[in-house]
This record gives structure tokens, sequence and C-alpha cells, in this order.
């Protein structure tokens, strides 16, 4: 079936309405969005000028962070209406996170930073499970997938910055999440690999059905993908700060 037929049919990705943001003890709103959706298995690009909320946007969708008015859907799920508990719970089922610091245990290996994502859900095993794998093979399919099966064993403090983005991309998508959310991924890598880095995620997005939210200031890889939204524009505050 056609990607397009299948968005038809299923619930967005993220759906965001009437949102509004304002970081504690701030005197202004950071965000103020009146709809954005990204459809199941949609590939957007979101850009912005340092400073114009794209973290804080994707802590939103997350439920890092909760809006002071409006709602943040994942999947359909409004995330303010989880406990904060359910709401870790359900960000490790669905999201999977690749951050611009990769956020990677040190003292773990590869494979244990890898496999943490499967850890902390049961519907990622479970996921695994139906398609005939263990968390263990994929996190070995996944590894060789993205040249790191010689270092699996190595703490990710050994590892140089480019392996530890690419386990920080495996962990993010083991378990096929519904939405891989990936902040300034490629800032660290040199041209050659930031390429072989998005080839890699966009593949393994795609044979998962998965949606994926893809933060950067470099405009020259905003042809990967499906759309390229501008924080600037689809933010009323900054829209009417400067009207
Ligand atoms: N934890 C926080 N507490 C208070 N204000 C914050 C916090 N994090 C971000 N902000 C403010 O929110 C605004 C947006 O910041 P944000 O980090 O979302 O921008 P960005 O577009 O991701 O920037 P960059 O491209 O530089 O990473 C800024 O004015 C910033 O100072």
């Amino acid at each position: 079936m056609q990607r397009e037929t299948l968005a038809a049919q299923a619930v967005p990705a993220v759906g965001v309405a009437a949102m509004r943001y304002r970081w504690p003890g701030a005197a202004d709103d950071c965000l103020s969005i009146e709809q954005f959706e990204i459809e199941a298995g949609e590939r957007v690009f979101l850009r912005g000028p340092s400073g114009s909320g794209k973290t804080t946007l994707l802590s939103l969708v997350g439920g890092v962070i909760l809006p002071q008015a409006g709602t943040v859907s994942i999947a359909g799920q409004p995330l303010a209406q989880l406990s904060a508990g359910a709401r870790d719970r359900f960000r490790a089922d669905h999201l999977g996170f690749v951050f611009q610091l990769f956020n990677l245990l040190p003292y773990l290996s590869a494979r244990d930073n890898i496999l943490l994502a499967c850890r902390f859900s049961a519907t990622r095993r479970a996921r695994l499970a139906a398609r005939g794998t263990s968390a263990d093979a994929e996190a070995e399919r996944l590894a060789s997938r993205l040249e790191l099966g010689a270092v699996l064993h190595r703490p990710a403090a050994e590892l140089s910055v480019g392996q530890q983005q690419r386990v920080a991309a495996a962990r993010a998508l083991i378990g096929q999440p519904g939405l891989i959310v990936a902040d300034e991924p490629t800032s660290a890598l040199d041209a050659d690999r930031q390429q072989a880095f998005i080839d890699l995620l966009l593949d393994e997005c795609a044979e998962a059905g998965a949606a994926l939210l893809f933060v950067s200031h470099d405009l020259r890889l905003a042809h990967h993908f499906d759309r390229v939204v501008d924080l600037v524009q689809l933010n009323r505050v900054v829209a009417e700060a400067g009207a």
C-alpha cells in the first residue's frame, strides 16, 4: 500500500492544536501554535534560527514539558491526559529520540545503551517478538547496519563522536516506535557521514513506518524530507512580535 494511503487511514503521528507554551518565570510565551500535524510515516524537516524554540517544541512533543493551553497528541493520545509516570511509559513505547549530545550512558557498552530502550518498554519488546526477533538480535542487526559491530562491547565513553551518534540512532529505532525525533543529529559529522547517517535514518524509518521529525539548521539536508516546516512561520509568537 502507498504511504499516502496508509497515512490517510492512520491517526497523525503528532497533533498540535491551539497550543501555547511559556517557560516558567519568562515574561512572554515561547511558542503559540494554532495547528501542526505530522502524518503517520511522514518525514518533516523543522528549521528555525537559534533560539526560535525548536528544542522547546521537541520537549513538548515528547511530553517532557506540558503546554499551558491547547493539546499535544502523539498517535492520537493527548499527552496532558496521562499521569507523569504514564507519560514516561508512553514516551518509551512510542518515541525514539536522537539528541544533539546523544545522552548515552558512558559506562555502559554500546550494546547495553541500545538495549536500554527495550528494557524500559515491554511494547517495544512485543513489537520485536511479533516480527519473530528479539531485542538482542535486533541490536545486532542495527549495529551491523550502522557499522558498529566491532565496537558493540565497548563502553560508550570510548567511542568516537560518529559512533556514539550511531548508537543513539540505534537506541531510538530499536523496537519500532511510531515517531523518531532527532535534534541536530548530524551537527558533529563531516559531510560524507552526514549523508550516510541521514540515508540510514530515513531507510530505517521507512521500513518501520515511523514518522520522523528532524531538526537542523542545515537547509542542504532538507531535500531528503517530505516537508520543510519553518518554525518562524508556524509560531504565532514570532509572527506577532515581528508584525
Ligand atoms: N529550560 C529553559 N528554561 C527557560 N527558558 C528556556 C529553557 N530552554 C529554552 N529556553 C528559552 O526558550 C527559547 C527557545 O529556546 P530553544 O532551545 O527551544 O531554541 P532552539 O530553536 O532549539 O535553539 P538552538 O537552535 O540554538 O538549539 C529561548 O529564548 C531560550 O532561552
